[in-house]
């Protein structure tokens, strides 16, 4: 057997073959089945994102309103599932309470039929039409109110901010949000996707798969980051404490939330969309100053640590974007799941299709041929 060398983190270890989506970490590229981020950033919706990522291609017209009647008329979630919800504590993290739900939906649909397309299909569209609906039911049920049932007339994001805050969003919040979510789709074989493809290479159901990707994505150094930077634009407050904070995470050799990134080596062009969709909502729904804090962040950070590659990442910008939009903060992670969740699918698809169970090796470093001491003598 060919023996590599050890690599911590995997760096640079390809995972899987993949036609997904592509990133060059030395230019800021990302592209979604060939197409640049930017182009569908512009021109398509989430919907359509999806569709493309799960099946390869852009739909047709028809392709297009077929699904999105199917996600359409699956938004509603089994009373069941709310009642489950409703009983898992208030100050619980709402990932939490995702990843519990997502996996709990797995036992309404045992009946795992992995190579017949049409459940593929049918699992694809459960998913991505209820896992709004459960976020926003978690929100509204921790502040002891009953979920509100989602809207057949609003599309998909403007149902989840309807969903979410009682009442119908504006047309540029709606659209900005579903911008949001095509950014957030898919990142190729980030942690989360990761841990979705060797779940999946198990041959176990989707819902597994979606619920074990969650708790990955929630963690500080992964989707939890963006949560963690709006906490960090708070404890530093003003632009004049910039510098010292910065100065202070270099000493203390802490890491500073929101910048960074295993394959990107420069500005993550998904935080360029994001900050100037930070900026359009600015504009029409008032100034945030932390915008300020965060700008002149990047200016610091850049100073200290550009020429090591470090600069902002997706989770930099998005949290200024969901919190002027009034979007609790610990939501910004279980909607960045909302999203993932298509790329997620998109994996398990493509996993399944030339399917090897995940087993890689170690390097032991342990003892060997110890002998037991019995407990008196220990
Ligand atoms: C959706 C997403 O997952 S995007 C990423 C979200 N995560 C964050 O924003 C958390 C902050 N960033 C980080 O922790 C890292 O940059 C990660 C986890 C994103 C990437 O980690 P890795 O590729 O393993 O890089 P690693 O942690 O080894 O850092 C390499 C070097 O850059 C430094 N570095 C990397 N990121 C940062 C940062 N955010 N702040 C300060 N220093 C940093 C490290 O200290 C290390 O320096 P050294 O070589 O002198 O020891
Ligand atoms: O690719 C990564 O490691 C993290 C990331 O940006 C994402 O998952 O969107």
């Amino acid at each position: 057997m060919m023996v590599c060398e050890y690599k911590p983190g995997l760096e640079g270890i390809p995972a899987a073959q993949s036609s997904i989506s592509y990133v060059d970490g030395q230019k800021g590229i990302l592209e979604y089945r060939g197409i640049r981020i930017e182009e569908l950033a512009e021109k398509s919706t989430f919907l359509e994102t999806a569709y493309l990522l799960i099946w390869g291609e852009l739909p047709s017209k028809e392709e297009l309103e077929t699904f999105e009647h199917e996600v359409r008329y699956h938004r509603r979630i089994k009373y069941r599932i709310r009642d489950m919800m409703k009983c898992f504590p208030e100050s619980g993290h709402p990932m939490d309470a995702l990843q519990a739900s997502a996996a709990a939906l797995g036992l309404f649909y045992s009946l795992r039929d992995l190579h017949n397309p049409a459940y593929i299909r049918d699992s694809v569209v459960r998913l991505i039409a209820t896992i709004p609906t459960m976020v926003a039911a978690f929100q509204l049920m921790r502040k002891g109110n009953d979920p509100v049932r989602p809207r057949d007339d609003l599309d998909y994001s403007a149902n989840f901010l309807y969903m979410l805050n009682e009442q119908e969003p504006d047309p540029l919040m709606a659209r900005i949000f579903d911008i949001c979510l095509i950014l957030q789709v898919e990142h190729t074989m980030n942690a989360s996707t990761f841990s979705a493809r060797v779940t999946a290479s198990t041959l176990t159901d989707p819902y597994a798969v979606v619920a074990s990707a969650v708790g990955t994505l929630g963690g500080p150094l992964h989707g939890g980051a963006n949560e963690e930077v709006i906490q960090m634009l708070e404890k530093i407050g003003t632009v004049e404490n910039v510098r010292p904070y910065i100065e202070h995470c270099l000493q203390t050799k802490s890491k500073i939330m929101g910048f960074g990134h295993r394959v990107y080596k420069v500005k993550d062009p998904r935080a360029i969309i994001l900050q100037g969709l930070a900026e359009q909502l600015f504009e029409k729904f008032g100034y945030d100053k932390f915008y300020d804090v965060a700008q002149e962040m990047e200016r610091v950070v850049g100073e200290k640590l550009g020429s090591k590659g470090i600069y902002p990442n997706i989770d930099f910008y998005s949290g200024l974007v969901y919190r002027k939009m009034g979007i609790p903060t610990d939501l910004f992670t279980p909607i960045f799941a909302i999203a993932r969740v298509a790329g997620w699918l998109a994996h398990w698809k493509e996993q399944l299709a030339e399917n090897r169970i995940f087993r890689p090796t170690q390097v032991y470093n342990g003892r060997h041929e110890v002998t037991y001491t019995p407990i008196e003598q220990r």
